[in-house]
């Protein structure tokens, strides 16, 4: 994880106390009781599954580090999100390396909290889950791992449930949260068809308390290392389960967002004229969300590519994100056809007056709290004329904007005082 308000401080205080850092691999996994699998589970870009299953490589490798160094029995917990019955594959590995008077009991204790708000959602999660067998060596280990967790969250909040059902819980937990995101941003397109709010139509659904009010704010699309991970690996189980129904209603939810990714970034080109070739365009926020230094699968890298392959030129600030980062991402060669043209064609600020100077248009990609109260009057005059504003992330006050004169356009509501579009789908001609 690159960013966590609230870490610094937990690692001060705990720190050669009861948290201690070490590369000795080898003492760490014999002196322990249980053991934490935390690597990363990325979508494999090689071989089968390509593009969409799990990579477990890591996963594997220290399952096979556990088994090499361990001379007492040890509990392993699978932290990593990983697919449904991966607990057994690492148990194979274990137990193909048997040792003498060691066992292993396996766990599934997955991770439910968000970049940003780790530290807080650690102290106060919704749950804590854990799976495992159910014999009484299984139950035991479960109860071990328990009473760890005790130490700071009441039991009723501990749910234990059998292994598969932990490991199916995480990949529908983010399935569902993200499934919430495209339903609100499918309607925002119908919201700005026909004149509707997405943002009074979300308050008015969200008060149902059978729906709830979170996880229903309409955006240019979510990013994130998790949420498009964890759901093509659910939809590649499902088609490895000959489920191909169940795999394509979960696929939709991907297909859903890029939709709303390509929708943004089309709007923005239409409303400059339907050109912008050699126009200069600021994109404030270039994190997949605001407080994180993040950028994997950020929303921002696909507005900048489009914007990028029509000729723009891009002026780009993020109050967190390394140049080295954002250069990075769109130089990647899944990304850019030519890493030397987008040199050439993005700069990169470490102030969003001097981002937006001089460009005829600014892109909201990362809803960053401090783009709520820049001095957009100033901003208005250091622009090229007509201005404009493309809210991704619904963060600005849309009316003051055009009082000052901006040409402002939002996701999912239909601003009055444009110049040449009333809605996303009337392409100006020229
Ligand atoms: N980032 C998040 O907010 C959340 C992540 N998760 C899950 O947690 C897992 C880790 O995610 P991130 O922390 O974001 O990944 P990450 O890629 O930021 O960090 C994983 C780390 O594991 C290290 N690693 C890989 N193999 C290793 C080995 N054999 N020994 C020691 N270190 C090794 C890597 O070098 C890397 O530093 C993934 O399965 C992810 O789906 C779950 C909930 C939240
Ligand atoms: O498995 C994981 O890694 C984690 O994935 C998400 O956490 P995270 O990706 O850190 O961030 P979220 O707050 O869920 O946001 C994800 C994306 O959705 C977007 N989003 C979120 C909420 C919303 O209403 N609208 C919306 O567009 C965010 O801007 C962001 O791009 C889940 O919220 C965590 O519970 C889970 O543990």
């Amino acid at each position: 994880m690159l960013s966590m308000p609230g870490l610094d401080e937990v690692v001060k205080q705990c720190r050669n106390k009861n948290l201690f850092f070490s590369t000795d691999i080898e003492t760490a996994i014999r002196e322990a009781e249980l053991i934490f699998i935390s690597v990363n589970t990325p979508t494999k870009t090689y071989g089968n599954g390509r593009g969409r299953a799990a990579d477990l490589k890591y996963v594997e490798g220290c399952a096979r580090m556990i088994a090499d160094m361990s001379q007492n029995s040890k509990i392993v917990v699978e932290k990593s999100t990983v697919p449904v019955r991966a607990a057994e594959s690492i148990m194979h590995i274990l137990k193909a390396n048997h040792k003498p008077g060691v066992r292993y009991d396996i766990l599934s204790n997955p991770e439910f909290l968000a970049e940003g708000t780790a530290v807080e959602d650690l102290f106060q999660p919704d749950r804590v889950l854990i799976g495992g067998e159910e014999t009484p060596e299984g139950k035991a280990a479960i109860e071990k791992l328990c009473w760890v967790y005790e130490h700071w969250i009441p039991k009723k909040n501990i749910l234990m449930t059998n292994t598969w059902s932990s490991e199916l819980s995480k990949l529908a937990a983010n399935a569902f949260l993200a499934q919430r995101i495209s339903s609100i941003n499918s309607l925002s397109a119908v919201c700005e068809a026909t004149g509707a709010d997405v943002s009074e139509v979300a308050r008015a659904v969200g008060l149902d308390s059978r729906i709830g009010p979170k996880f229903l704010q309409a955006s240019v699309g979510f990013g994130g290392s998790c949420f498009q991970k964890d759901i093509l690996n659910l939809v590649y189980i499902c088609e490895g389960l000959n489920l191909p129904e169940v795999a394509a209603y979960w696929q939709q939810v991907i297909d859903m967002n890029e939709y709303q990714k390509t929708r943004f970034s089309q709007k923005i080109i239409e409303c400059l004229f339907n050109t912008v070739t050699d126009k200069r365009i600021s994109i404030l926020g270039f994190a997949f969300k605001k407080n994180t230094g993040d950028t994997r699968e950020t929303p921002a890298i696909t507005v900048c590519k489009t914007l990028l392959d029509e000729g723009a030129q891009l002026n780009i600030y993020d109050p967190k994100v390394e140049p080295e980062q954002i250069m990075g991402d769109l130089t990647h060669p899944k990304i850019a056809e030519s890493p030397e043209h987008v040199k050439k064609a993005v700069q990169i600020f470490s102030d969003p007056y001097d981002a937006v100077r001089g460009t005829h248009a600014i892109v909201i990609c990362t809803e960053w709290d401090e783009f709520t109260s820049l001095n957009y009057e100033r901003i208005y005059q250091s622009m090229m004329k007509p201005a404009y504003i493309f809210d991704g992330r619904k963060i600005l006050q849309h009316e003051r904007l055009q009082q000052i004169g901006f040409h402002v356009q939002t996701i999912g509501k239909k601003l009055n005082r444009n110049l040449l579009t009333r809605s996303w789908g009337s392409i100006p001609q020229l």
